[in-house]
């Protein structure tokens, strides 16, 4: 995507063409700065920290994590050490689990010696199919965006999205608002519900900041406020992320999408899910039951860090000293809540056979 008519990607190479370059995601969206890793150890604090988030870009930062390693030291010791730190980073995103996987597959079986430049290959592959699944997403919302806009004679179209499943959280594009930014190119009407997403409030931070950088109009509001506005006719469609989709269509997303599907499922609103098949685990059933659900230091709920009116930037804390504070990352939207999957493949019902049928080299065999 574009910067200030810059072009930009979230993830890539170093002039040394070994350590790799990052948006610091924490800074945004006052501050616009680069962070570069230069080693598993701090492929992985990017991760942890949240530097770098998002289900596949987390998913690429592990295998250049890897490559960074196999550059290291490229031993099978070494290979095993860095996909296992890695792993541990965040346990709720499948794609970072596929990738890893992934890697150590197509590296397992090679002499260590050419296992370097195998392995920035294979990282920079991954990179380049998520830009290709991403961008065909695009595609297939955009008829849904522009069918929703013919319903409404040229109204603009309402959409509401959930934290940021933008090009912040992708190699290019994002999930969810590649149909959004493919609609806004097109000259489809167009207007986005940005919820803030607390507590790390990736929506008031991140998607209005890249909406802002595209010029989309938008407005934020806050988490509680979606029901209202579908309950008044102000959401035409729901488009949100997943961070782990089950073989039965269950969706994993960031905290507080449950609760905007039960609202759009009360009141006739359709909930879509930008689902690219790496986030697709056809190992999982019951999503509700199985999938690991990250919780994150309270302190994300108990402090809040902005730009102070001089321009710095600060933490302050919003709750009595003493209290506890609970922070679930993610939650379980079912199957039966949700309109249908947007994959590369198409827009595809959240069932078992619909995926099996969108993805059968997937679903043969889960790997
Ligand atoms: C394109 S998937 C983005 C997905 O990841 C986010 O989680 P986090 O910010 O914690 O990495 C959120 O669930 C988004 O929908």
């Amino acid at each position: 995507m574009r910067i200030e008519g810059k072009a930009f990607t979230t993830i890539w190479l170093g002039d040394d063409a070994a350590s790799i370059h990052v948006i610091d995601q924490t800074r945004l969206p006052h501050k616009f700065e680069i962070v570069t890793i230069s080693n598993v150890a701090e492929a992985a604090r990017a991760i942890a920290d949240m530097q770098v988030r998002g289900a596949p870009l987390i998913g690429v930062t592990a295998a250049y994590g890897v490559a960074l390693a196999m550059r290291a030291d490229p031993s099978d010791g070494n290979l095993d050490k860095a996909c296992a730190i890695l792993a541990a980073t965040r346990p709720t995103a499948v794609n970072l689990k596929w990738a890893i996987e992934s890697t150590r597959r197509r590296l397992s079986g090679l002499p260590p010696n050419e296992r370097g430049p195998v392995a920035y290959a294979h990282a920079a592959a991954i990179a380049d199919e998520d830009v290709a699944l991403c961008e065909a997403i695009g595609e297939h919302g955009l008829a849904l965006i522009e069918a929703a806009a013919a319903r409404k004679g040229g109204e603009r179209v309402n959409i509401l999205t959930h934290c940021n499943a933008g090009w912040l959280a992708t190699v290019d594009w994002g999930t969810a608002t590649a149909p959004i930014y493919k609609a806004h190119e097109k000259g489809v009407p167009l207007h986005v519900w940005v919820d803030e997403t607390r507590p790390r409030n990736q929506g008031a931070s991140l998607t209005a900041w890249e909406l802002n950088q595209h010029g989309v109009p938008h407005t934020i509001v806050i988490d509680n406020a979606g029901g209202h506005l579908m309950q008044h006719g102000d959401v035409d469609l729901v488009i949100v992320g997943t961070d782990r989709t089950t073989a039965s269509g269950d969706v994993c997303n960031k905290i507080g999408t449950y609760l905007k599907a039960l609202a759009a499922k009360d009141n006739g609103v359709p909930f879509y899910v930008a689902a690219p098949s790496p986030s697709i685990d056809f190992t999982m059933d019951d999503g509700v039951a199985e999938t690991p659900i990250e919780t994150r230091s309270p302190q994300e709920i108990t402090h809040i860090t902005g730009r102070a009116a001089d321009g710095r930037i600060e933490t302050v804390c919003l709750v009595p000293l003493g209290s506890a504070a609970h922070n679930p990352a993610f939650d379980v939207t079912p199957a039966r809540l949700v309109t249908g999957l947007i994959t590369e493949r198409g827009v595809i019902a959240a069932s078992r056979d619909a995926l099996a049928r969108a993805f059968p080299d997937r679903a043969a065999k889960p790997q």
